[in-house]
């Protein structure tokens, strides 16, 4: 025999520390606090030895008369019966349920009130079977060596429950008096009137029993979410959410709200839980017949399933539709702020880039020529006259120059240049990789344009301009910033304004 390890004990005294002190002081002085009977404690320490005989189970169980025959019953229901003959001993009963399997269905009979009275009791039992049930059987899918220890974890998750009710019976009165809340809001309500929840007291009273800590720990846990790796783990937690699920007013609504969550986890194919379902009814009709307790009202669960699933779909189509909604006001958002952005860049009179554009870019494009020894040339252009010309057609007419003009450049730069409007009626054209010599084409194509084309028609009389252009190049100078190259373009074009305008002059040349 073999009495709680080193490991059992610090657990004991670390959820001992965990409890808030009043509740533990008042949990121990609870006489009538569900415990152990002497032969459940001694069913467990047999359990405890890694290699205990089947025999010894026997010796222990068969103590006690009514919990053998209570075997023999479980034994012999339709759930293990199968084709085997009926058993007639313990040692049958014990052989044909296995020992997690006895172990739970001893510990069930021992733990919780027999039989049970109050509401809440019952409510308990019945959500301790469904997910004890619910537990073995995807354990059988998902683990089949873990069956009857989910079985046992999960038949014992909610034993804080039933220490809550025995040590604070008006609080449990009030706190589980609504029977429609669901789990997740009754270990809030529990939290707020204990400073801890079932899980803890049930794991601490677990302990206490001596339960082995792998026992301890699963009722700690067993409310966490549905991510994780270990499946016997994963069994547990979500018989109770599949049992609330089953036992809620609404199954269908809280069985689709649980598909969908278990989709996003993507722990367990939802097809191991819809296989698991159809059998459901059945084994839990069994069970509580077993334990003569009243079965939870049947349920059809081909058409729950089938229900919950069409919930699912009608959720999922709104969930699309909104989503289609969501995403064609980001469009046209980001249409919107496209639009934004492109009118930060333009003069909205030529359309061309305005001058912080300008700037930015040059100030990037003299970086980039510095760092890769590359070459860039600028023109600066300066309409003649332009006062003159606002003064006698009107500054409305001024203002249609400007915008043919901008078109007039927009049509003759190449892809790679840059136009744009440097002030009133000044523009730059910035030429990445060309020399002076090339810049100076396009400004005589400008000026032959210019030439050639009346920029506007005022009373049958062709309207003609004439501009002042001034180039720099950086491979012709010892620029030290773009500033400094644009101040070489301006000198050039005033260098021509001061020859009497209409030319083109080329930094360092002319
Ligand atoms: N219509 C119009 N006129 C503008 C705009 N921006 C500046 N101007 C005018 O352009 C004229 C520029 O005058 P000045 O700087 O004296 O230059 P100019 O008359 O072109 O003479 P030079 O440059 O010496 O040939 C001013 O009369 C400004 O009012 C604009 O957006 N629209």
């Amino acid at each position: 025999m073999t009495g709680p390890s080193a490991e059992d004990e610090t657990l004991y005294a670390s959820l001992t520390n965990e409890l808030p002190a009043f509740l533990t002081e008042a949990l121990l002085q609870t006489a009538s606090l569900p415990s152990l009977p002497a032969v459940a404690l001694q069913v467990l320490e047999v359990a405890r030895s890694p290699h205990a005989p089947l025999g010894e189970y026997v010796r222990v169980i068969e103590r006690d008369p009514g919990l053998t025959a209570r075997l023999i019953a479980v034994a012999n229901s339709v759930y293990y019966l199968r084709s085997a003959p009926p058993a007639q001993t313990s040692l049958e009963a014990t052989q044909r349920l296995g020992l997690d399997a006895t172990l739970a269905t001893v510990l069930s009979f021992t733990l919780l009130p027999w039989p049970p009275t109050e509401t809440v009791v019952i409510r308990t039992w019945r959500r301790a079977i469904v997910a004890a049930v619910v537990a073995g059987k995807l354990a059988n899918q998902l683990c089949p060596t873990k069956v009857g220890s989910a079985f046992t974890l999960a038949l014992l998750q909610d034993i804080g429950i039933l220490a809550i009710i025995t040590t604070y019976p008006d609080e449990a009165d009030t706190l589980y008096a609504d029977y429609q809340a669901s789990h997740a809001q009754l270990i809030n309500a529990e939290r707020h009137c204990f400073g801890s929840d079932h899980t803890r007291i049930g794991a601490w009273l677990a302990a206490k029993w001596g339960l082995p800590s792998p026992i301890v720990r699963a009722i700690y846990q067993s409310h966490d979410g549905f991510v994780t790796d270990d499946m016997e783990t994963l069994c547990l937690r979500l018989s109770g959410a599949i049992a609330d699920a089953w036992l809620s007013p609404e199954p269908s609504v809280s069985l689709a709200l649980l598909l969908k969550q278990i989709a996003i986890a993507e722990t367990v194919p939802t097809h191991a839980i819809e296989a698991l379902l159809h059998r459901l009814p059945e084994e839990i009709d069994l069970l509580t017949d077993i334990l003569n307790l009243t079965a939870p009202s049947s349920i059809d669960s081909h058409a729950l399933l089938a229900e919950a699933k069409q919930l699912l779909y009608q959720h999922s189509l709104a969930l699309t539709a909104r989503l289609d909604d969501q995403q064609q006001q980001l469009n046209t958002l980001q249409l919107h702020n496209a639009a934004l952005e492109k009118r930060s860049r333009i003069d909205s009179l030529t359309q061309l880039a305005n001058r912080a554009w300008l700037e930015k870019q040059l100030e990037e494009r003299f970086a980039l020529c510095n760092e890769q020894r590359r070459t860039m040339s600028v023109i600066f252009i300066d309409l003649d006259h332009f006062k003159v010309l606002n003064d006698r057609y009107g500054h409305q007419a001024g203002d249609l120059i400007l915008e043919r003009f901008g078109k007039t450049l927009a049509s003759l730069i190449r892809k790679g240049d840059l136009a744009g409007r440097y002030g009133g009626e000044e523009f730059l054209i910035i030429l990445p990789d060309e020399t002076s010599q090339t810049a100076k084409q396009l400004a005589e194509r400008i000026e032959l344009h210019l030439k050639e084309q009346p920029m506007l028609t005022v009373d049958q009389e062709a309207l003609y301009i004439t501009a002042s252009m001034g180039i720099a190049c950086l491979s012709d100078g010892n620029f030290r910033n773009e500033r400094d190259l644009i101040d070489a373009a301006d000198q050039s074009m005033y260098f021509i304004k001061r020859s009497g305008r209409r030319g083109i002059s080329v930094y360092g040349q002319d």
